[in-house]
């Protein structure tokens, strides 16, 4: 018998106990930094010569690990043996395939600090985001394991004398999980393991930024017993494997989970039926996000800073749930702009595997340059109040940075940033916080801070956003609690973590029989 789903709590830094044993996993992966990895195909292990190289992005020097590279050739043999391992694993009965997610979660379980110090190194994230990304993963291990439990019986149907109708689900076939690097535990874990859970095998092509920590999920599921083929990990340049990935004719869905460019590019590439194919492919993408957090006069304004703050600079603003727009009511703008700076001004910037910081260095030079861009013409669309500092001597450190006065229609108010880049404006009315919080073309999440019930009955069907957030911040969905997804723009709307997921891997089959 299951016990019921519960996420998993995270770790308390202020305790002494906690942090040395913290402390003593950061000192373990240091001590296994620089190592080399294979791809793994047919659960054989595939060491090539062209590797790419994971670095710490808190200390350039610093070499987490060189990875293999698949080709195209190596993606064919990856799809040969997912099409092998579907034969079985789609049979295999769905409380079985649970338990490997089961016995998974267990395994990350008992060694939670090595995985976020791996985070720590591979991803650069301050101890407790790591804690929480660990968390994360094995929540979505636990849930969806929950989840097939609860759907393998199918749904019933009506039966009529001398017929019997049978609703069922049925695995799909191999497909492509392609996740970004900003939980490159969670998201990695979640996506691939919801269509294995499902019973299809999959090609996991990790981000190229953080393959180190997405290898190790996958020795976890081989030692939970997750039979050859079903996980085929496969490394490699998105330039040279993405689209081979995305277009091949044995692809029967690809969970994408990245930005709106990369997502769209899916798509469009997937919707076209190459010759052999047999089937229409399914895609799942959940993109970027442009997430507003709205302050109505009548609010608690401490609550509004703290929630700005946190959304915009946890992770250095580096979520798809990040808050990069504050959109404040007239009345309380100033008071508002004012807590959220000195809130700011208390943050702890610094190397992540030294200290337990609040904000640590961005992902990846071109995230680096990026931001430092966009911080440049955040200057000539409104007034820079704080931060703005950037350096890249050791690391990519991005101080948080705030902007007031920013026209809603700004370059800094409609596109993603994806750094701790948070734009402030004035609004006269609640309507008018409404109506400039959906004026972009993202709809990922949102939250209004207010103590008008009828304001906040108003935002929950017109605050265009996939998960709205009243009187929190707008990030830290948890699995089974906020179900994750957004509209728009952002994506198809899955809903990660959700009782619906599943069925995006899934097909519904009816058997009628006569008597
Ligand atoms: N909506 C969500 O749930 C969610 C969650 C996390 C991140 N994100 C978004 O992800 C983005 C940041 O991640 P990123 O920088 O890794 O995004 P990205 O689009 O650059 O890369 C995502 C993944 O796609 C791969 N890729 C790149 N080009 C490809 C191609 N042509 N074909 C196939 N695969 C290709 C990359 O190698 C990587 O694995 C942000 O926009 C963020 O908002 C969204
Ligand atoms: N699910 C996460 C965001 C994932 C994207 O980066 C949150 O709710 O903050």
């Amino acid at each position: 018998m299951v016990l019921p789903f519960k996420h998993e709590p995270f770790t308390d830094f202020n305790d002494e106990t906690n942090r040395k044993e913290f402390e003593a996993a950061l000192e373990l992966v240091e001590s296994e930094l620089g190592k080399d990895y294979p791809l793994v195909i047919n659960g054989e292990k595939v060491f090539t010569d062209d590797k790419l190289t994971s670095i710490n992005p808190g200390n350039k020097e610093q070499v987490v690990g060189h990875v293999s590279q698949a080709t195209k050739a190596h993606v064919d043999r990856a799809m040969e043996s997912a099409l092998e391992a579907f034969k079985t694993w789609r049979k295999m009965p769905a409380a079985a395939r649970a338990d490997v997610l089961f016995k998974a979660a267990a395994i990350v379980r008992r060694r939670k600090h090595e995985f976020s110090a791996w985070l720590v190194y591979d991803a650069g994230k301050p101890w407790s985001q790591a804690d929480g990304d660990t968390a994360e993963g094995i929540d979505f291990l636990e849930y969806y394991g929950r989840q097939m439990l609860d759907i393998a019986g199918g749904k019933r149907l009506e039966n009529r004398p001398n017929e019997h109708n049978a609703y069922f689900y049925q695995a799909m076939g191999p497909g492509v999980v392609i996740p970004p690097w900003n939980f490159a535990f969670a998201i990695v874990c979640g996506t691939a393991v919801a269509p294995i859970v499902a019973g299809n095998p999959v090609l996991l092509k990790p981000s190229e930024h953080t393959p180190v920590i997405a290898y190790k999920l996958v020795e976890v599921l081989e030692e939970a017993g997750l039979p050859k083929g079903v996980l085929n990990f496969i490394p490699g340049d998105p330039l040279e494997i993405g689209d081979y990935l995305v277009d091949h004719k044995d692809t029967h869905f690809v969970n994408f989970t990245g930005s709106r460019a990369t997502g769209v590019r899916i798509m469009e590439r997937a919707a076209k039926v190459q010759p052999g194919q047999k089937h229409l492919k399914r895609v799942v993408a959940e993109m970027g996000g442009k997430d507003t957090i709205i302050v109505d006069s009548d609010a608690d304004l401490d609550l509004a800073a703290d929630a700005i703050v946190n959304s915009a600079f946890g992770f250095s603003g580096q979520k798809c749930s990040a808050c990069s727009r504050a959109i404040i009511h007239k009345d309380v703008y100033d008071e508002v702009l004012e807590k959220a700076i000195a809130l700011t001004k208390e943050l702890t910037i610094g190397d992540p595997a030294m200290e337990n910081v609040y904000m640590a260095a961005v992902s990846n030079q071109k995230q680096f340059d990026k931001i430092r861009d966009y911080i440049e013409v955040g200057k000539n669309e409104g007034e820079l109040v704080y931060g703005g500092e950037t350096d890249d001597s050791k690391g990519y450190y991005v101080h948080p940075t705030i902007f007031k006065d920013v026209d809603p229609n700004a370059r800094i108010m409609q596109e993603e940033i994806f750094g701790p880049v948070v734009a402030f404006a004035k609004a006269e009315d609640f309507d008018e916080l409404l109506e400039i919080a959906n004026n972009t073309e993202y709809g990922l999440t949102g939250a209004v801070i207010s103590n008008n019930r009828e304001h906040l009955e108003q935002a929950r069907y017109d605050f265009h956003v996939g998960n709205l957030y009243f009187n929190r911040g707008c990030t830290a969905a948890i699995v089974g609690y906020q179900p994750f997804g957004g509209f728009k723009m952002s994506g198809t709307d899955s809903k990660a973590g959700g009782p619906d997921y599943l069925n995006h891997f899934l097909e519904a089959k009816v058997v009628s029989e006569t008597y």
